[in-house]
Formats: C-alpha cells, sequence, structure tokens
C-alpha cells in the first residue's frame, strides 16, 4: 500500500521509555516537543452527556428484514451527522478480539530491545516507531505505534510482525479476517441507508489494502492534559474499525463536530467505527470523514488497535454515478488515490485540507 511504503517517519524517542522516566521522577519534566501549545485543544464536551454521543449501531438489527430499513437509516445519519458511530452485535466473536488485544497488549509489555526487531525502516511507516514526524521542530504525539500491512496476505512484510506472543501472527491473522468481512458488510447497509447499490461500495474496497495500527499511549503524570496522544487527523482511507484496551475505564478518543470535541466513551465489547476520507469522496460526501484525536490519561495506559480499509489504487478515484446523480453532481474531482495520499502527508495532518481541494461547486 503506498501510505505505508513510501513515506517514512524522522526517527524521534521512544515514548514508553520517556514517559516511564517522567511518570517514576526520575526526570519528571516533559520535553517541550510533547506540549501542546495550543489552549483551545482543551475545550472538549465531555462529562456525560456526551458519553453516548456517537450513535449506537446494531448489526442485528441490520440484518433482520424486520428493522433493516430503519436501522440503515440511522447508519446513514450517524455517517452523515458524526462520521463515527459504535457497532453493537457485530459478530466478531469475544475470543478473537480477547486474543488480539491480548497479544497486542504483550508485544508492548516487552523490553525496548525485543520490541525494537520490528522497528520501521527509512521511508516506510510500516513496523513498531512513531509517525507522522516530518521536520525537527513539529510537536511530537505522546504514543508509540506499530502498524501492520494485514491484506492481502502477500503484501505482508514479515519483517515487521512480531514473533512475540507467540500467538500474535496469528490471532492478527484470524481478526484481520473476520473484521474486513464486517467491514464489507457494513459498507452494503450504508449503501443501502442512501439508496445506492451495495455492490457498487463494497466493490470500491472489497479484496484491497487492509492496515492494522496499534496506537500504544503511556500515561503522563506530569503533564497529561499538555500533551497530545494522537493529534488531530482525518484517516485517509475508507472505513476505519476501532478497538480500544485501557484499565479502568480509561477513555481518550475525541471527534471533532460544528466545532467542538466531543469525548468518546467506548462501549464494552463494541467497535468504534469510522468514516474515512475515501469513503466520503465515493459516497459523494453523503458520508463525511471527520477530525479525531487522542487525549492522554495522567495515571494509565490506553492501547487502541485501528484497522484500516483502503480503496483500490489502480483506478480513479470519485463519487458513485448514482450518489451524483442523486446529489445533483459530483461534489468532488476524481483523483488518483495515490496522489491522495501524497497530498495528505503533504498536508502534514492539517485538518481535512487534502479533501477540501477536491471540493466542487455544484
Ligand atoms: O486511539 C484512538 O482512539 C484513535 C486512533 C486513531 O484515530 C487512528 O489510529 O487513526
Ligand atoms: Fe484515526
Amino acid at each position: 500500500m503506498a501510505e505505508a511504503r513510501t513515506i517514512g517517519s524522522l526517527p524521534v524517542a521512544n515514548v514508553q521509555e520517556l514517559a516511564e522516566a517522567c511518570n517514576n521522577g526520575v526526570d519528571g519534566k516533559v520535553p517541550e516537543r510533547y506540549l501542546s501549545k495550543d489552549p483551545s485543544a482543551k475545550e472538549v464536551v465531555a462529562g456525560d452527556d456526551s458519553a453516548r454521543a456517537i450513535p449506537v449501531i446494531d448489526l442485528r438489527r441490520l440484518l433482520d428484514a424486520r428493522s433493516s430499513e430503519e436501522e440503515c437509516a440511522k447508519l446513514a445519519s450517524a455517517c452523515h451527522d458524526w462520521g463515527f458511530f459504535q457497532l453493537i452485535n457485530h459478530g466478531v466473536p469475544d475470543e478473537v478480539i480477547r486474543n488480539l488485544m491480548s497479544d497486542v497488549a504483550g508485544f508492548f509489555e516487552q523490553p525496548l530491545e525485543a520490541k525494537k526487531e520490528c522497528s520501521q525502516q527509512a521511508d516506510s511507516l510500516e513496523g513498531y516507531g512513531q509517525a507522522f514526524v516530518v521536520s525537527d521542530d513539529q510537536k511530537l504525539d505522546w504514543a508509540d505505534m506499530l502498524y501492520l500491512q494485514v491484506h492481502p496476505s502477500e503484501s505482508r512484510d514479515m519483517r515487521f510482525w512480531p514473533t512475540r506472543p507467540d500467538s500474535f501472527r496469528h490471532s492478527v491473522d484470524v481478526y484481520s479476517s473476520e473484521a474486513r468481512q464486517l467491514a464489507y458488510r457494513l459498507l452494503e447497509f450504508m449503501a443501502k441507508g442512501v439508496g445506492a447499490d451495495p455492490a457498487s461500495l463494497r466493490g470500491v474496497f472489497e479484496g484491497q489494502a487492509q492496515g492494522m495500527r496499534v496506537n500504544y499511549y503511556p500515561p503522563c503524570r506530569p503533564a497529561a492534559d499538555r500533551v497530545v496522544g494522537l493529534s488531530p487527523h482525518t484517516d485517509p482511507n475508507g472505513l476505519t474499525l476501532l478497538l480500544q484496551m485501557s484499565h479502568g475505564d480509561v477513555q481518550g478518543l475525541q471527534v471533532k463536530k460544528d466545532g467542538r470535541w466531543f469525548a468518546v466513551r467506548a462501549l464494552d465489547g463494541a467497535f468504534v467505527v469510522n468514516v474515512a476520507d475515501a469513503l466520503e469522496i465515493v459516497s459523494n460526501g453523503l458520508f463525511r470523514s471527520v477530525e479525531h484525536r487522542a487525549v492522554i490519561h495522567p495515571t494509565r495506559e490506553r492501547i487502541s488497535v485501528a484497522l484500516f480499509h483502503y480503496p483500490y489504487q489502480d483506478r480513479m478515484l470519485c463519487p458513485l454515478p448514482e450518489l451524483v446523480k442523486k446529489g445533483g453532481g459530483a461534489r468532488y474531482g476524481p483523483t488518483s488515490y495515490r496522489d491522495f495520499l501524497t497530498q495528505y502527508f503533504t498536508a502534514q495532518l492539517d485538518g481535512r485540507k487534502h479533501l477540501e481541494r477536491l471540493k466542487l461547486d455544484c
């Protein structure tokens, strides 16, 4: 996949190690590069009201002929109004998710030297390290990550795949194939929700690249409210399925709506699903790719696993013709997905600029 294999990141400190030093008082000062200078970043609509702010969609209701139409409409509204929803009764066995999360946590529990066996190489975002560091004076995120290309299987670069815990590779393999089928299914229901042909929307993504990013957010005792776990961004792919693991109900994901940040309270056992850039384009703007970010807890770590489903890369990406007709014209110009990714990275995660430049007046 173009993204991970052509764009590298400048090497920076390992945040898990840095956090240990900062948190246990050896060197309590958090380096300036991690401290946010934007105070507005802290204005959040949190509290209990927002706990269920993002809509909850029930796959069982989508599948049941008696409730499907209503749930599809709810799904389509969620994708338009929020770009995010939580998915319950999703059918991915608990055991598959448990195994994945336990192996992922096991990887990060290893000593640094062991994790470094999977380190990123120059010019690639694949492997263990930090992403999106393009300049020496850029602010840095309080997180480490492990990015793997997981599908198609021949695209896997096993140099970056952990061999410990022993079951890591198997767990990822099983999880990615279950979740992939779920993603395709969701795309069909999304299409139904806007009166489009399910096969057309599914066809843009089916069999295409799937990547997995594990984000490790260490606690930050001295300055949790001044560091950022993952800077505001949209995802460049089509559909993202997100799982999180935390102790003591630690949350961290925040989603932007109408210019305000909303804290997401992830339901136990649910997926957090979000519309990403390519799906906004293909849906002619009926589904929206919204900015989101992750914040840090003072005393507890958090791990999230994002599974990215990419569109085809050998054809031009553009809105589905039937949705263009419905919408009275195309709202996005055609783009090659490779060019789009280059723009995404050149914009340095600067809001939605890379998407806005494709917009047409109609
Ligand atoms: O950790 C989270 O909750 C968000 C992760 C995310 O947005 C990403 O990996 O793209
Ligand atoms: Fe994201």
